[in-house]
């Protein structure tokens, strides 16, 4: 057995792990990275690349059989969903290099490719070697959660960590669960040429503003996407070649079946209670400063930490914990400020609280402004004009935003940056953007906040005709 001493060691290379080590091995400490599998973990391997490179596919097939509106012969693509998953492992083969042993090697980083398990407060162990650390962070990401409905055993099903290695196209994709996972894929299946049915035990979209999410929803079943609510999974069979969900809104009949259905933590291969780390379902119990609250000499980033599961959440926790670890200085996360986005067609994006939080938290003192995208010259041009933004506003400062439409990803950026901030609406409204611009609805949204205050004033109005009286 092999021992080495080291100041951090960090068990799992994904989103979390891998930015934590460039940082801190960049800044001079001595770094030991366990990775058991794939370098890069879900987001590049099974996640956020390879559904975003399928969209991608999609977005270019719909586009082909769209193009009337704009004066371009609409043409049935012929849709080659073997070379689409080719386009999607290029892409991550393209991004690869970045996530590689190699290139964490090149920086200093001492890279074992083993899976780590505690085997005391101070020790991990991977594979023959006995790492001694300073301090450890458990960035073990998450997988796919398949629930035990009874008959699922007996069926083939894929989940997000082999849909990307199907090369037969699917004739009739059935998707159980519509959240991020559920919707992105079913859109990107049905512009493929696939018939998709998505069973939602609850609601599509559960945690997203309802108003946004049924301007989404509305867009998805008018491309044909089959999306049925209150539905949850209660059994499964098979028949020749095909499989059938049973719930109480009727039975769902297709030749493939996804599950995405939420994420289980990958917790069981580190024995944790050998470290003395104390852990439910949703992961380590960390306080605010992502410490564990029964080890002080470990941390947790990423899925694995218990809050929300996205890479850029991830990535924002690698800096709380480099302030904490590298410089020992107080350090914590907040999460009012984090943004999300999924990326249907129109996209859905949201930023700090939605109406209803906002409401329950701030009662008669919020007030919400919206703005159509109706009324953008940018997104008329383009034909993109369904959509919506509404951001809530307490004591002239943003404290969410909620938006559904094209590139809504990319406008939450500026909500995001307000409220990281603490920014006024002032802020926004008194930028300058191009035009045309999609961006110009954050600045109608911020406009809409002072309109009133401005036009509908009788002090103002006041004011003015006073000033012109007697202006030369
Ligand atoms: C289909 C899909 C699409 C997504 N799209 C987006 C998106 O568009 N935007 C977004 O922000 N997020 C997206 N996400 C979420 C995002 O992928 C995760 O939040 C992110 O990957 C979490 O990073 P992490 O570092 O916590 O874990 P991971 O990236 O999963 O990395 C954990 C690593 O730890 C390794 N590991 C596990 N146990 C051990 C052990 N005992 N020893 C050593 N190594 C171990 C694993 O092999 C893995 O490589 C998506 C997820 C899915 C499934
Ligand atoms: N664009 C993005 O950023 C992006 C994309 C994909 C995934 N992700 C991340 O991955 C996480 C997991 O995504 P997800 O979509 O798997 O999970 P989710 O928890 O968001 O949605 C799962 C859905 O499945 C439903 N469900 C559960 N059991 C069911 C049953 N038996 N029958 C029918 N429906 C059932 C739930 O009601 C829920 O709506 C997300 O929360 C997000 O953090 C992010």
């Amino acid at each position: 057995m092999n021992r080495i001493k080291t100041d951090i060691c960090i068990i799992g290379a994904g989103s979390g792990g891998l930015s934590i080590a460039a940082g801190a091995v960049q800044m001079g400490a001595k770094v030991v990275l366990l990775e058991g599998h794939k370098m890069g973990g879900d987001c590049l391997n099974y996640g956020c690349v390879p559904s975003k490179a399928l969209i991608a596919s999609a977005k270019q097939a719909y586009a082909m059989s769209h193009g009337a509106p704009y004066g371009v012969a609409e043409v049935e693509p012929t849709v080659d969903y073997a070379a689409a998953k080719d386009h999607v492992a290029d892409v991550i083969a393209t991004i690869a290099p970045v996530d590689s042993v190699e290139r964490f090697e090149g920086l200093g980083v001492q890279v074992i490719t083993e899976f780590g398990k505690f085997i005391s407060r101070t020790e991990v162990q991977a594979g023959d070697t006995i790492i001694e650390a300073r301090r450890f962070v458990v960035a073990t990401g998450s997988g796919p959660f398949v629930p035990p409905i009874p008959g699922i055993e007996d069926v083939t099903y894929y989940t997000n960590e082999n849909i990307f290695d199907l090369r037969e196209k699917p004739k009739h994709l059935l998707i159980i669960g519509g959240g991020p996972i559920g919707m992105e894929m079913a859109q990107a299946h049905r512009r493929l040429g696939c018939n998709v049915t998505v069973i939602e035990g609850a609601k599509a979209f559960g945690k997203d503003d309802p108003e946004m999410a049924a301007i989404v929803l509305e867009n998805l079943r008018a491309e044909g996407v089959n999306i049925v609510e209150d539905a949850q999974a209660e059994k499964i069979s098979a028949k020749g070649d095909t499989i059938t969900v049973h719930t109480p809104k009727g039975d769902f009949t297709g030749s493939h079946l996804l599950m995405a259905v939420g994420r289980k933590v990958n917790t069981e291969k580190l024995d944790l209670d050998a470290g003395g780390i104390a852990h439910d379902r949703a992961g380590l119990k960390v306080g605010p400063d992502l410490r564990s609250v029964t080890n002080k000499k470990v941390y947790a980033a990423g899925d694995v930490a218990g809050g929300l599961q996205f890479t850029h959440v991830a990535g924002y926790h690698a800096g709380v914990l480099i302030r904490s670890m590298l410089f020992g200085l107080p350090s914590k996360q907040r999460t009012d400020h984090i943004p999300w986005a999924t990326y249907t067609d129109p996209e859905l994006a949201q930023v700090g609280l939605t109406e209803a939080q906002a409401k329950k938290k701030f009662g008669p003192a919020l007030e919400v402004v919206r703005f159509d995208f109706h009324h953008n010259d940018r997104l008329i041009a383009e034909r993109k004009t369904k959509g919506l933004i509404k951001v809530m506003v307490v004591k002239g400062r943003p404290v969410g935003a909620s938006i559904a439409g094209h590139m809504a990803g990319e406008l939450i950026g500026m909500w995001a940056m307000a409220i990281a901030n603490k920014m006024k609406m002032s802020a926004i409204a008194n930028t300058v953007l191009p035009y045309p611009t999609v961006s110009e609805v954050n600045k109608r949204a911020a406009g809409a906040y002072f309109s009133p205050r401005l036009f509908d004033n009788p002090t103002v109005k006041r004011v003015v005709g006073f000033v012109q009286r007697w202006l030369p």
